[in-house]
């Protein structure tokens, strides 16, 4: 039987609240927020708020489809069984409208209000999670992170042409740097939620491949980011704020990969390492674009001249 099809709980709007996975979207919007306020040249404050409003419900309504197709998974995993489709407090059909009524409004209301070019790459992200990670690559192969990793790369594409109306080199790096920073993400927590994975079927990359090729995969991609992240100095788009705390950051994800990526064992401790990894590339995200915005003022009011 349907785990989702048994008796129904009262709704509140707490479970619609929930549906948006807020803590998760807190970063996708504070990426487009940055991403926003680092672009060259002024967008009105309404139109910003409108276009951060517009990330922020559609990220939420991309996550409302993805529960509403993994009900049934997700009753399946101790991390996610208390979610309003399999806990029984919302029906699937609610979910999907939910979905599909954030989705629409968003793009709408960015494309009328913002322009045409963050509106369809919002869509693009919106299709990108829902459709093209949730429904065709999550159940079907252990690089669903890696290519579906894209999706959650938009917003900050999405604030700078919010702002500039054309995409650049350095909305591109913005871009690249969660791409890169996605695997490792996700893998260090995957390493520690595998047995979930594996009871339901999702061939995640420490289900398939196993822990240790996991760890080495998670090093690559650290290593990979360094580059990355520092690119946007190095091209010149940002100053030496941004450059060396990209430097300090990076080094220091670095290091907590390379104690990932070199162990051979992780039930002794509890993948502590891995727990470690994934805590530290939240606030990595978190600080490095926040360091962009502050480089990009401190360039605008000639604090360091
Ligand atoms: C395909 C790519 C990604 C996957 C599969 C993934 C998966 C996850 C999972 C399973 C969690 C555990 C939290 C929960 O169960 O609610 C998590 C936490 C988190 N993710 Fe990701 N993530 C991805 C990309 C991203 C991106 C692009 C961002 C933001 C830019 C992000 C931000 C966060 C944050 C902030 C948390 C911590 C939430 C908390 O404190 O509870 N993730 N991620
Ligand atoms: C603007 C826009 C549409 C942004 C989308 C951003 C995006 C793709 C974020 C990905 C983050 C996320 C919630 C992954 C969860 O993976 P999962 O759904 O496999 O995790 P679960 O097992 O917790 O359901």
């Amino acid at each position: 039987m349907s785990a989702t099809a048994s008796l129904q709980l009262p709704t509140d709007w707490r479970d619609f609240y929930s549906l948006t996975k807020p803590r998760v979207m807190s970063l996708v919007i504070f990426t487009g927020l940055c991403g926003l306020l680092a672009a060259p040249g002024t967008i009105h404050p309404v139109l910003g708020f409108t276009a951060i409003l517009c990330i922020a419900v559609g990220a939420g309504g991309a996550a409302a489809l993805n529960q509403w197709w993994e009900a049934d998974l997700d009753a399946g995993m101790k991390r996610t069984a208390a979610r309003p489709l399999p806990a029984g407090r919302m029906d699937r059909t609610s979910a999907r409208d939910f979905g599909v009524g954030l989705s629409v409004a968003s793009v709408l209301v960015m494309g009328l209000a913002v322009g045409w070019l963050a509106g369809l790459l919002l869509a693009v992200s919106i299709v990108y999670y829902a459709v093209v990670y949730t429904i065709w690559l999550k159940p079907r192969t252990p690089q669903n992170i890696v290519i579906g990793g894209g999706a959650g790369a938009f917003p900050p594409l999405i604030g700078w042409v919010a702002v500039t109306g054309h995409i650049t080199a350095m909305p591109l790096l913005l871009f690249a740097i969660i791409f890169m920073w996605t695997p490792p993400h996700f893998w260090a927590l995957a390493m520690f939620v595998k047995s979930d994975y594996a009871k339901v079927g999702i061939p995640m990359m420490p289900v398939v491949a196993g822990e240790q090729s996991t760890r080495r995969q998670i090093l690559i991609y650290a290593a990979l980011l360094v580059p990355v992240a520092l690119a946007p100095w190095l091209i010149g788009g940002t100053g030496a704020i941004y450059g060396i705390s990209a430097l300090v950051l990076s080094l220091a994800f670095l290091a907590l990969s390379v104690k990932v990526g070199l162990r051979r064992t992780g039930a002794a401790d509890r993948m502590k390492p891995e727990k470690r990894l994934f805590a530290f590339s939240v606030v990595y995200l978190f600080t490095l674009f926040a360091a962009l915005v502050v480089d990009h003022q401190a360039s605008l009011q000639g604090w360091l001249q």
